[in-house]
């Protein structure tokens, strides 16, 4: 399930927001790239984010909208490649208008990011059960030989 913050964050009821930040498996963090404001926010979102997963499990990218709107850019492409790389993860300039920058490109990194990391907790969760079942099987052989 992949949620915009946009949505999320309109969302007046703090309760019902917190649900789907609990219940979201990647965020798109859209900021518009002639508001420096919505820029600033990013941290907001992303400190939210931190708040109510686990932060090592938060699977997000970052996304400036509004690319077409170059005569009124309050953002420097370079200012999102930093703020992306202090947050490790992918960032992408686009245009919902125009259709530029490649936002497919962006959810296709989103999903694999999400089956990435889904196959990783896959593979802790397994070999913690198999240690589980080896010590309990261990227990259970030296009560027998005792
Ligand atoms: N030029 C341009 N306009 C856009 C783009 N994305 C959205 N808009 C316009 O921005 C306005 C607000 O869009 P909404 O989808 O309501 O977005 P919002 O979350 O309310 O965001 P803001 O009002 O922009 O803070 C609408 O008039 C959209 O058509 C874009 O990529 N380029």
């Amino acid at each position: 399930m992949i949620f915009y913050f946009s949505f999320v964050l309109s969302q007046e009821d703090p309760l019902q927001r917190e649900g789907h930040v609990r219940w979201g498996e990647g965020f798109v963090i859209v900021y518009d790239i002639t508001d420096r404001g919505s820029f600033e926010d990013v941290m907001y979102f992303k400190n939210l984010l931190d708040e109510v997963k686990k932060p090592k499990n938060v699977t997000f990218i970052l996304v400036g909208n509004k690319a077409d709107l170059t005569h009124s850019r309050q953002v420097s492409t370079e200012e999102g490649e930093r703020l992306a790389a202090e947050l490790s993860c992918a960032f992408y300039e686009c245009s919902a208008c125009t259709g530029e920058g490649n936002i497919t490109d962006a959810f296709y990194e989103l999903c694999r990011e999400i089956r990435r990391r889904k196959m990783i907790q896959g593979k802790t969760r397994r070999r913690s059960s198999t240690t589980h079942v080896k010590q309990a099987i261990n227990k259970m052989l030296t009560k027998i030989s005792s």
